[in-house]
Order: C-alpha cells, then sequence, then structure tokens
C-alpha cells in the first residue's frame, strides 16, 4: 500500500493531473492499493486555489471558522475532480470525505491537529483498490471543518500513511526533489538522491518549505519512508528515511 500526495502545481489543471493519473495507474500495478492526497488546484490566481478561495473576501479575515470551511472546499472540489477524472480513466475509486471520512481536526481553526479513524478505509479494501482524500482539513467531534496549517495536505499524506501502514509516502511537486536551496532562489541548486530525517529538517525553515514542517517532523517520529518527486516526469527524486 502507497500514499501518494499530488500538490497544488500537480493538480493545477487536466493536463497536469493526466501526469498524475500515469503515476497512479503505475502505482496500483506496483503497490495494489494505493491512497491519494490531494491538495487544492494551483496557486494563487488559479481560481480554486487557496489563496484565491481565501481572497474572496476580507471578512474571512474575522472569522476563524468561516475562513476555515471556505479554504476547506479548495481540496474538496480537487478530491472530487480527481476523483471523478480517475473514474473516466476506468479506474475504479472511493472519495473519503467528510464526518464520514474518519479524518478528525481537533483543536484550533487554521492550525487544528489531525487524527484518523480508520474503518472507512478498511471498509473500502474489500472493493476498491483506490482511496481519494482531501488533505489539509478534516472535521471535528462537533462537525465543523477545521484546516491544520498552510501546506497541511504533506501532513494528511504523512498520518495516513502512518496509520495505514504504508509502504512509502510519495509527494508529487513541481521540483525534481529536495535540493541543496530553494530552486527559485538559486536555479543551480543540486538534488539530494536521499536524505535522513535529521539532514532533511534544517532545510525546511523558509516560508516555502519542499514539505511541510509539521509533517516532517511527524515523519521522522513515526519512521514513515518519504518520496518526493516531480509530478512531471518518471524519475528518481529524494527518498527521506531513517
Ligand atoms: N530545498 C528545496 N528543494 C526543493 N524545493 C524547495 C526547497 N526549498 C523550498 N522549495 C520550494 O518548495 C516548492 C514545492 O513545495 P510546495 O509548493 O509546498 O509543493 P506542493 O504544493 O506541490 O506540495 C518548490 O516550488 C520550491 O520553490
Ligand atoms: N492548499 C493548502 C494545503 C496544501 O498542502 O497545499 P499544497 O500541497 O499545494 O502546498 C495550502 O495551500 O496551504
Amino acid at each position: 500500500m502507497i500514499i501518494q500526495k499530488f500538490g497544488g502545481i500537480a493538480m493545477r489543471d487536466s493536463c497536469t493531473r493526466k501526469a498524475c493519473i500515469r503515476h497512479i495507474r503505475r502505482a496500483i500495478r506496483e503497490n495494489g492499493k494505493v491512497v491519494i492526497v490531494v491538495s487544492a488546484m494551483g496557486r494563487a490566481g488559479d481560481p480554486y486555489s487557496t489563496d484565491s478561495l481565501l481572497s474572496i473576501s476580507g471578512a474571512l479575515g474575522i472569522s476563524p471558522h468561516a475562513q476555515d470551511v471556505a479554504a476547506g472546499c479548495g481540496e474538496l472540489l480537487a478530491s472530487a475532480i480527481m476523483s471523478a477524472e480517475l473514474e473516466k480513466e476506468g479506474i475504479e475509486n472511493e472519495l473519503i470525505y467528510g464526518s464520514r471520512s474518519g479524518i478528525l481536526t481537533e483543536g484550533p481553526f487554521g492550525s487544528a491537529d489531525l487524527k484518523m479513524e480508520l474503518d472507512p478505509f478498511y471498509r473500502i479494501w474489500g472493493e476498491r483498490n483506490v482511496a481519494v482524500v482531501p488533505g489539509f482539513q478534516g472535521t471535528g467531534l462537533d462537525g465543523r471543518i477545521r484546516t491544520t496549517g498552510r501546506g497541511g495536505s504533506d501532513l494528511t499524506a504523512v498520518v495516513l500513511g502512518d496509520m495505514l501502514g504504508a509502504e512509502l509516502v510519495e509527494f508529487f511537486k513541481d521540483v525534481p526533489g529536495v535540493l541543496e536551496t530553494d530552486p527559485a532562489v538559486n536555479p543551480d541548486a543540486k538534488k539530494f538522491e536521499s536524505l535522513t530525517y535529521a539532514e532533511l529538517l534544517p532545510l525546511l525553515g523558509t516560508e516555502r518549505p519542499v514539505i511541510q514542517k509539521k509533517a516532517a517532523l511527524y515523519a521522522a517520529k513515526a519512521s514513515v519512508p518519504l518520496h518526493i518527486r516531480n509530478f512531471a516526469d518518471e524519475l528518481p527524486g529524494t527518498f527521506v528515511s531513517g
């Protein structure tokens, strides 16, 4: 069983999602069961990205609950689109979301903690090999949507990988892997083929790190093996383990 997390750039449009579906087909062939975690589609300026949803009204800034509901729509929509496009390609899958998903978020709006109840996953495995999950969010015991903080789909993927005992958690990004520095700052930065968690963590101090720091800390603590790679090709990226 493998977790595959597709970030905002990988999910941006039907063309980039076709590349994602190629990775999903390969994972079904090689790993059997696949849990797909998706982020909201695109970046600021793209209509359904997290930043665009949050900019619809300045009033969202004064209501943390309303802000989390608005932000959560991005991942919900992305999961619906991915599920439908997989179905169209003949890949049967189950959408796992909302209060029936067992994906529980508790604590403050905007930076909630994530917990999982796995029954919904075990229930589908008898019939389907592929689950599609919106990242970044869950539902509290009070029925309210809470998000886990920016970059939080990475955390959803890592926590699911830990709880479901996945062989690997793959992250599909717009970079070939973890580089010595952010390529937006230094285009000549070299890629690491592999890193330990201890080597990865100091590289995550920037405003937009290659993987969410909270997710990397969780992976280190629970020894969840990671593979950070480019959605647009088949090349190996950076493997991260103990
Ligand atoms: N050391 C690094 N190596 C690679 N990318 C990095 C690094 N530090 C920061 N980044 C940035 O991380 C971005 C990928 O992370 P992110 O945008 O959160 O991915 P996604 O939304 O696809 O999950 C890259 O576009 C890159 O600019
Ligand atoms: N969409 C959320 C959650 C997330 O993890 O996104 P991405 O995988 O595109 O970084 C955000 O922008 O913070």
